[in-house]
């Protein structure tokens, strides 16, 4: 009986779902759904069910990819579908975050969003302006790097901030205490500490949202409100800043003065510059942070890389002058190490798309509103792709002996078709030249504690933006010369 109830109201569905766990009735794979580092979970399923794998928690469809190829045939081929964002109502929706580019509902709003970026930092030679910016805010990381080595990372990611702040809006950051860098800190720390789906009930009861702020149960809703203030403020003060320099005819080259050049915009033109800007802001502040970061780990965890690294600059710059990247093309070297970087450790593990159309592709039925899950981390640490995945080798990107060098991470790093990350070439400007000069500089190696050498843990952090351990390492000048270099006031 409940079997012809089930076949009357069940609509047949035109192929099968992709295999993936078995789940329970009604709430599906509930208790399948991996919450800690979910790409090593994903990775298993992978290799049960192969590249493409499915479950289903309360009725909603959750595709996992396990591979470039499954992710380009789906998401780039298809991207015209594939391309969308699932509604998050507490981050996106109460925090105001909806409004950023990675939100954003795929459709008209969110192509104006991407021509702006594309038309500004679409591409390598359009950045090339934006060099001089990259190169000076380089050099003062080392400043700050000689004078307290032991806050590297919090120096990494002022320098972050720097360069976004500066790029995207024209604003230069003082060396302490920065209001606009303050503003981008507590936006990013809300942000990493709210935004993912699935913290609050009201992202699987969206008309929570609407209970008022006084009902018993709904602190969500001012936690909701005061995020909101921050996110909307870390929007605003630096766009305010950009316009009043553009109104005083006293505004430097950026994201901003750029798409305002000798035009007044419309109400809904500002909002569309205005959030560009503050979601290439938002996008480009935490992640260079760790890819940089992961760069001193693995300087510190491998020291014949580092020397090979340095061997090839010292050759090729000599000891005169810090490298810039009128060098990038004869230094093949670390341009390798700069792949390698990118694929060792997973910035972005997993991104979530969502269809908008009923689709089969493979064979598989995609019902619309699927998410799918790209399994980033495990596309970059394939061991048929990549030989010793766990291994830092940059030479693995440098063709030898007859063999065909390995696949550019970049293929996978930075995502995939119409959502594929509009920071890209600035994230690979900004994690060459900190490489580069750090190398050309500095050495990097374990810390030596009452006698005893410390290694680093290699145990990045769960999360959307994934982040090396926090580590110890030692930072010195690797010469006079070096220490000369980097005080010296450069013009750029
Ligand atoms: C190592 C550095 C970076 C990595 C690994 C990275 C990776 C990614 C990935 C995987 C996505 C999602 C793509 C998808 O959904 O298929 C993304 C989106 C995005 N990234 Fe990056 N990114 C980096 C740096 C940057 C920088 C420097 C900026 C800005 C200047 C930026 C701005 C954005 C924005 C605005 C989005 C949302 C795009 C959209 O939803 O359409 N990213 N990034």
């Amino acid at each position: 009986g409940v079997y012809l109830v089930k076949q009357i109201f069940t609509k047949k569905n035109p192929a099968p779902y992709p295999p993936g766990p078995r789940g329970l009735p009604l709430v599906g794979n509930l208790r399948d759904m991996p919450h800690v580092k979910p790409w090593l979970t994903f990775t298993e399923w992978g290799r049960k069910y192969g590249d493409i794998s499915h479950i289903s928690i309360l009725g909603m469809h959750i595709v996992v990819l396990n591979s470039v190829k499954s992710a380009e045939e789906m998401l780039d081929k298809k991207s015209s579908i594939y391309s969308d964002r699932m509604v998050v109502p507490m981050s996106g929706e109460l925090m105001g975050y909806s409004q950023t580019m990675g939100y954003l509902r795929y459709g008209e709003r969110f192509r104006l969003f991407r021509k702006n970026c594309h038309h500004i930092f679409g591409n390598r030679a359009a950045l090339v302006d934006y060099h001089p910016v990259e190169e000076m805010e380089a050099h003062r990381f080392l400043k700050r790097v000689l004078a307290k080595p032991d806050q590297l990372q919090a120096h990494i990611r002022h320098t972050a901030s720097a360069i976004v702040l500066r790029l995207c809006y024209g604003y230069e950051v003082k060396e302490h205490d920065d209001p606009l860098v303050n503003i981008v800190k507590r936006a990013l720390e809300q942000f990493c500490r709210y935004g993912p789906f699935g913290e609050f009930m009201v992202d699987f009861l969206p008309f929570l949202a609407k209970v008022p702020e006084w009902f018993p149960g709904a602190g969500f809703k001012r936690l909701a409100r005061e995020c909101r203030e921050i996110t909307e403020e870390a929007a605003a003060t630096p766009y305010i800043f950009a316009k009043d320099q553009i109104a005083a005819g006293i505004a430097p080259k950026s994201f901003v003065s750029d798409l305002f050049k000798d035009r007044t915009l419309t109400a809904e033109e500002e909002y569309v510059v205005k959030w560009s800007a503050g979601s290439l802001f938002s996008g480009g502040s935490d992640t260079t942070v760790s890819a940089n970061y992961s760069f001193f780990l693995a300087m510190t965890l491998f020291p014949d890389v580092q020397k090979k690294a340095q061997a090839e600059i010292d050759a090729v710059v000599g000891p005169n002058r810090l490298p810039s990247f009128a060098d990038r093309a004869f230094l093949p070297y670390v341009e390798a190490l700069t792949k390698e970087i990118l694929r060792w450790n997973a910035v972005v593990p997993i991104v979530e798309h969502s269809v908008t159309e009923d689709n089969i592709h493979d064979g598989y039925y995609i019902p619309k509103g699927s998410l799918i899950l790209p399994n980033i981390w495990f596309m970059l640490n394939d061991p048929q792709t990549y030989t010793n995945p766990s291994e830092f080798n940059p030479e693995r990107f440098l063709a030898k002996d007859g063999n065909e060098p390995e696949a550019d991470p970049r293929r996978a790093c930075f995502g995939f078709g119409r959502r594929l990350c509009p920071g890209l070439h600035l994230a690979d400007a900004s994690i060459w030249i900190c490489a580069a000069m750090s190398l050309a500089v500095f050495d990097v190696s374990k810390v030596v504690e009452n006698g005893v050498e410390i290694t680093p843990e290699i145990d990045p952090s769960s999360g959307s933006i994934s982040h090396p351990k926090p580590f110890k390492c030692s930072i010195k000048a690797r010469s006079e010369k070096a220490f000369a270099l980097i005080q010296e006031d450069t013009v750029y």
